[in-house]
């Protein structure tokens, strides 16, 4: 998962961190055999959602591979008539009324699957820690999850030692590999946001916290860990409808770097810190992709002199929090802020999920401690 930027899409510099929170997908091949006798298929298990959908192998083939499978080596985008192609097959599926914004996850599938693995019977299990639609990149963990399993069956990707459950299994494959899975999901990335810059996928594939502009990437190092609380305010919303500009990134990403490399107080970093991201938001706002709930999150960290800003696309989703230093060192502080937190308008009532406290989080990426708190009943 990752937090990402307006920016990126146009071309600017954004930068995005991985978190400890996983999609995971599992997949098991079906014998070959019922597919003379016409009963294979390609079921999807949706575990969060309780929804399982299935195609007819034979279905599939027919409506999909007019041209032959060309191999995995290499990604290729989705044709226009494919994907229109694709539509006609979803068409064919009662998705629930409230549920219609799976399908943009649904193409991606069918698409990832049919190019990767043609139209072989399988079996796919997906379940995700994360939000759907909340600006944490849920539909690039989707992809990258997909792309690795679907690759990894097709014999494209060696996962040396496993995929373990927790993901670290990934730390083992090799970097061309992971560039493969990255260069899928992205395919997949555009058949869900339409021009996405593929950061949200890249630092889903390779971990960490990135400097990302036009495809390019550079790995950011700090010293200092920056903390950051993470809320959600379940307000849905449509990031391709809200891709737009802006650029503060450059200098939050020199920051980290100037911190990783030269002995800066961390509280002049976080307070610098606080500046760019409320200049963010500040942007953000005027461009219109904010939203009430958003605003509502930011009144009550004000109240504390806690900065925040939406995360990816905004006009809901999520919000990121910076917990300065000097916070830690004061845990009534603390304490009374996450209280009147839960107990601001968005939160009644009052239930509060911590997914993600101070686990592996510094282990694993050098971004720093991080709490993720779910809002909603
Ligand atoms: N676990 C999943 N199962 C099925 N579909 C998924 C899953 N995760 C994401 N998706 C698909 O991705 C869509 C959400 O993608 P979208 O890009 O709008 O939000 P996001 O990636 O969570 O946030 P952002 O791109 O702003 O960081 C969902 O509507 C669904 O179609
Ligand atoms: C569209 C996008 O900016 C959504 C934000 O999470 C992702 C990307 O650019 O790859
Ligand atoms: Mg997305």
């Amino acid at each position: 998962m990752e937090v990402c930027e307006h920016a990126v899409v146009h071309g600017s510099t954004a930068v995005a961190a991985a978190i400890d929170l996983y999609t995971r997908c599992s997949l098991r091949l079906l014998p070959r055999a019922d597919d003379e006798a016409g009963a294979a298929v390609l079921e999807l298990d949706l575990r969060d959602h309780g929804l399982t959908f299935s195609w007819p192998c034979a279905r599939l083939h027919e409506a999909l591979l007019t041209e032959e499978v060309a191999g995995a080596q290499e990604a290729r985008p989705c044709s226009p008539d494919r994907m229109a192609s694709i539509a006609r097959l979803l068409e064919e599926h009662e998705i629930p009324g409230a549920k219609v914004w799976l399908s943009a996850g649904l193409s991606a599938f069918l698409f990832l699957y049919t190019s990767i693995l043609g139209c072989r019977p399988g079996k796919v299990t997906v379940s995700s820690d994360l939000p759907m639609g909340s600006g944490l990149g849920s539909s690039a963990a989707f992809c990258v999850s997909m792309s690795g399993a679907l690759l990894t069956a097709a014999g494209m990707v060696a996962a040396v030692g496993g995929i373990s459950s927790k993901g670290t299994g990934w730390e083992l494959v090799g970097k061309d590999d992971l560039e493969l899975v990255n260069q899928w999901a992205f395919q997949g990335e555009k058949i869900i946001h339409g021009k996405p810059s593929g950061i949200d996928n890249t630092v889903s594939t390779f971990g960490s916290m990135i400097k990302f502009k036009k495809g390019e990437l550079t790995n950011l190092k700090s010293r200092n860990p920056i903390k950051m609380l993470i809320t959600d305010t379940r307000v849905g919303r449509n990031t391709k409808a809200l891709v737009a500009v802006n650029s503060i990134s450059e200098e939050v990403s020199s920051l980290v770097e100037l911190a990783a490399n030269e002995e800066i107080a961390i509280t002049s970093k976080e307070e610098k810190l606080a500046e760019l991201m409320e200049m963010n938001q500040g942007l953000l706002q005027c461009m219109g992709v904010s939203h009430s709930s958003i605003e509502t999150v930011l009144r009550t960290t004000l109240k504390f002199n806690l900065v925040s800003k939406l995360t990816g696309a905004g006009g809901g989703g999520c919000v990121l929090i910076l917990i300065p230093t000097r916070i830690l060192f004061m845990p009534n502080i603390l304490q009374t802020f996450l209280h009147d937190f839960f107990y601001c308008e968005n939160a009644k009532p009052p239930i509060y999920d911590f997914i993600s406290n101070n686990s592996t989080f510094d282990n694993f990426y050098s971004f720093g401690h991080l709490v993720v708190l779910n809002l909603a009943s």
